[in-house]
């Protein structure tokens, strides 16, 4: 009922040098070591008292390439595109992922359960196509992460770029059509949150005060499950759709081996390009189960952001958010 993306075009702009950031081998062993000293691992990362113990021995003893590598993917996340690359050398490292992680925020679990994940792996999943159109990720909690963070542990063969689409350029395009624009703030879309969160209810726009909501399957199930609002669901979306399709610029990247990026998950959208196995194919057809991603997701980061809530205007995020707007205490789930 909603079209699907493209997935990678032309049109994808290649990731500037400048939201890179390098780490030296002797900082990512040191990280490691903290891990293991630790003893941390999945089960024990959910624990917020672990996360916070993970922070402050690095805070303590990561050295200062450390300290100036978070401070600089802070800055990046808080300015458009919202985008950070970061590559520890060595082996893809999920303890730098966790070490990073707990240092932009707190790694979130709304699930509680035994089967979740801090750190999830993603694998292309042929199953659904969610993750090939544009999205924001965890549109099925009540509250979205705000930050997203993927290492790639193996790459696809072919195709499988991650693509950026940030709110700047969506903001510009919706600069001809008010009404949609006014309609995407105004109008609660019923979301239905995962099963595991007890299929309740959330009344959010698809442009909310503290950011971007919307994932076409999510969209597609609020509208089966109120079908008295299912025509403007419907019709909202696809017209979003649309106008996220023609968005310029987007940034269009094929994660390598052992490099981390970390997206502001309410300030942009994201999707990933088809993956081809070696006999080519297209999408749907041929995808691989090769590729594989670590994923974390980080709410309350661990610091103020400083642009201004970018739905409150169009300026491109340059005006500063006071902080009461956004201090975290103050969110309602
Ligand atoms: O695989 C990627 O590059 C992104 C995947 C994604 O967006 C998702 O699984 O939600
Ligand atoms: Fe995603």
């Amino acid at each position: 009922m909603i079209p699907s993306a493209p997935g990678a075009g032309p049109a994808g702009e290649p990731l500037p040098a400048a939201v890179r950031t390098a780490l030296s081998e002797p900082t990512a062993a040191r990280v490691a070591d903290l891990w293991r000293e630790l003893g941390l691992d999945d089960a024990t990362l959910h624990d917020e008292d672990a996360q916070r113990g993970l922070r402050d021995a690095l805070a303590d003893r990561a050295g200062e390439e450390w300290r100036r590598a978070c401070a600089r993917v802070r800055r990046l996340l808080d300015t458009p595109p919202h985008v950070a690359l970061v590559r520890a050398a060595g082996p893809p490292s999920p303890p730098v992922l966790a070490a990073l992680s707990v240092c932009l925020g707190r790694l979130e679990d709304p699930y509680r359960r035994s089967w979740s994940r801090v750190m999830q792996e993603i694998v292309v999943d042929p199953g659904s196509d969610d993750a090939l159109a544009w999205h924001v990720d965890s549109p099925g909690w009540p509250r979205t992460n705000d930050l997203t963070c993927l290492l790639c542990v193996t790459p696809a063969a072919a195709g499988g770029r991650t693509e950026i689409l940030p709110w700047t350029a969506i903001a510009r395009e919706l600069r001809s059509a008010a009404e949609l624009r006014a309609e995407l703030a105004a109008r609660k879309i019923p979301w239905v949150l995962d099963e595991a969160l007890g299929s309740r209810v959330v009344h959010q726009p698809v442009i909310g005060p503290e950011g971007l909501r919307f994932m076409r399957g999510s969209l597609e199930r609020a509208a089966a499950a109120h079908p008295r609002d299912a025509p403007w669901i419907t019709s909202l979306c696809r017209r979003f759709a649309e106008v996220a399709e023609r968005a310029r610029p987007y940034l269009s990247h094929r994660l390598e081996e052992g490099e981390i990026l970390v997206f502001d998950n309410h300030r942009c959208l994201h999707r990933r390009g088809p993956v081809h196995t070696a006999e080519g194919a297209g999408e749907g057809a041929g995808e691989s189960a090769d590729r594989l991603l670590i994923r974390t997701r980080i709410g309350r980061p661990a610091w103020r952001r400083s642009v201004a809530a970018p739905f409150a205007d169009d300026s491109g995020g340059r005006r500063h958010r006071s902080d009461a707007a956004y201090s975290p205490e103050g969110r309602k789930e």
